[in-house]
């Protein structure tokens, strides 16, 4: 199966999660990660999900799903115990246009969640197509003993430069092999940082020309 990878921007958006044991709090997590607006339906919640939800992390309505609930919704997750009911839940979606992921279900999927290696901005999503999940999980386990640590802070800084150099230069292709150069170069948390000045000086001695329109 050919699935297409991308990477949602869900800050603010609705996203609900029927079910609230143990395989909805991972997802949630998930979603927590990524500053969605979540509200949790389900009539027993874990500890951590009551928790958020007490602290206004999230939204949790302690009742069993009914048909509707999904109005408004961008996405959903269905990871209740009963199969049943994820497929109620994954019906309404597809009659409503909203996504859904069927926890481990994958008929009943129009997403899978992937295994991501995470190093601040910087995120790696493994998917095998459901294939095989845990040569997924081994894979994230592999990458992410070879990443080094700060790579966050590293991407960080260079984003910085890269705003800076950006706005010092036009589209060219001589800025483009610079923005390269930097994305190879040692870490840069100074100042002072060789890739930092050679930004600056590229900028000083190759001044913006302003192109004409044709
Ligand atoms: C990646 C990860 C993300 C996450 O869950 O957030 C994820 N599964 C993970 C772990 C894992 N899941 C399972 C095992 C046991 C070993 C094994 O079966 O291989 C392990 C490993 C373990 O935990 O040991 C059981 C399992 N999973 C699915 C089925 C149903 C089926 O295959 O039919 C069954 C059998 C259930 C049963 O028999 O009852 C289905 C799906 N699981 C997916 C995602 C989607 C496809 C991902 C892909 O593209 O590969 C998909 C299709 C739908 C979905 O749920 O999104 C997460 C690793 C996170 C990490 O650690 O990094
Ligand atoms: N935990 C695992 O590692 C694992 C692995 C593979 C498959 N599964 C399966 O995935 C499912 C969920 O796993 P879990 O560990 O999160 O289960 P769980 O028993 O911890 O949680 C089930 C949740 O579903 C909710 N629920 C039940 N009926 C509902 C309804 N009508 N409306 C809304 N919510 C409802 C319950 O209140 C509870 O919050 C189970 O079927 C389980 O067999 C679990």
């Amino acid at each position: 199966m050919s699935l297409f990878p991308i990477f949602l921007k869900l800050t603010g958006r609705p996203c609900i999660v029927i079910g609230a044991g143990h395989l909805a709090e991972s997802k949630i997590e998930s979603l927590q990660a990524a500053s969605a607006s979540i509200t949790v339906i389900a009539p027993q919640a874990s500890q951590h999900i009551l928790d958020w939800a007490a602290s206004s992390e999230i939204q949790y309505h302690p009742r069993p799903y009914q048909q509707g609930d999904l109005a408004g919704n961008f996405l959903v997750v269905a990871a209740t115990n009963d199969p049943a009911v994820n497929r109620a839940v994954f019906a309404e979606a597809t009659e409503k246009g909203v996504l859904c992921n069927a926890v481990d279900d994958p008929p009943f999927c129009d997403f899978y969640f992937p295994s991501v290696v995470r190093r601040g901005d910087l995120q790696i999503a493994i998917s095998t197509a459901g294939a095989s999940p845990a040569l997924a999980q081994q894979l994230r386990k592999d990458l992410n003993t070879q990443l080094p640590l700060d790579l966050g802070d590293w991407l960080t800084n260079l984003g910085n430069l890269r705003r800076e150099v950006v706005a010092a230069e036009p589209l060219n292709e001589s800025r483009r092999l610079l923005l390269h150069q930097l994305a190879q170069r040692e870490v840069c948390g100074y100042d002072q940082c060789p890739s930092r000045q050679l930004a600056r000086e590229h900028a000083r001695t190759n001044p913006i020309q302003l192109e004409k329109k044709s």
